[in-house]
């Protein structure tokens, strides 16, 4: 059974109507990457899925052992807190030393613990967080654009990162992302959104995809030379909108 699964999915601001007949499902083990244009609805589709805001129509069901480990966008800290790692990853619960220390090593930051966070590289911030996603040991971890404000290599470096850990434990991983080059190399699957679903299947299906062109431009070849996952089936799916045209009147 799929983690998530949703359904026609819909949901209006006012009268902006943001999501718009949205099937999507999550299954197992599997890395899924949102990606699509400022105000497409990645971030309020996300919330959806999680259970944190309720679409007007459509439904999403959830696995009974659906256990969500989320990595935040951004997390602002006061920087005159006197807040060390190890402290940090006892907030809000206290977790033991040693399975934070676990948690903190499997997300590549195991020599931080005593460091001040305010003193943390935005990197090794994003690891921390990745860290606290992980002491509850989910099935599903979710970032919303983790790798905000890291450069080029920080962000490979974290979503290889984030492979790892799906490798080691198993859990499916549920991303939205604006580096889609970087981020192409690492999902199994790309859902391409604009309000509804444009395209989706594979990283090399998406980036070939007339619609996700219309939306990103043909500059991504890069993508291409990145992916290197082996599929030996597609699972192409287009809407037939003509997206350019879109973009152009937005
Ligand atoms: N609580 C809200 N009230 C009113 N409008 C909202 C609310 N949340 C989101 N919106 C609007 O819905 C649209 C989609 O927002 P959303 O944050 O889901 O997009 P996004 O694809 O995540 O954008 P970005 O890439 O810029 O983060 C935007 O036009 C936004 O202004």
């Amino acid at each position: 059974m799929a983690l998530i699964k949703a359904t026609g999915l819909g949901v209006s601001f006012g009268e902006t109507l943001v999501l718009n007949d949205v099937d999507m499902t999550i299954s197992a083990g599997e890395i899924v990457t949102i990606v699509g244009p400022n105000g497409s609805g990645k971030s309020t589709l996300l919330r959806c899925l999680v259970g944190a805001m309720t679409p007007d129509r459509g439904r999403v069901d959830r696995a009974p052992d659906l256990k969500i480990g989320y990595v935040p966008q951004k997390l602002m800290i006061d920087p005159t807190l006197p807040l060390t790692v190890g402290r940090f990853l006892n907030l809000p619960r206290k977790t033991d030393r040693k399975t934070a220390q676990a948690a903190l090593d499997q997300a590549g930051a195991g020599a931080l613990w005593d460091r001040p966070m305010s003193g943390l590289s935005g990197g090794q911030f994003q690891r921390i967080l990745l860290a606290r996603a992980l002491l509850e040991r989910p099935n599903l971890l979710v970032l919303d654009e983790p790798t905000q404000g890291l450069d080029q290599p920080g962000s490979a470096a974290f979503y290889r990162l984030i492979e790892e850990v799906r490798t080691e434990t198993g859990c499916a991983v549920l991303m939205v992302s604006h580096e889609l080059h970087v981020v192409m190399s690492t999902s199994d699957r790309v859902i391409c959104l604009n309000g509804h679903v444009c395209c989706h299947g594979t990283p090399e299906v998406v980036a070939n995809s007339s619609e996700y062109r219309a939306l990103f431009g043909t500059g991504t070849a890069g993508a291409l030379a990145l992916y290197r996952h082996e599929h030996s089936h597609s699972h192409d799916h287009t809407c037939g909108h003509d997206h350019a045209r879109e973009k152009e009147s937005a």
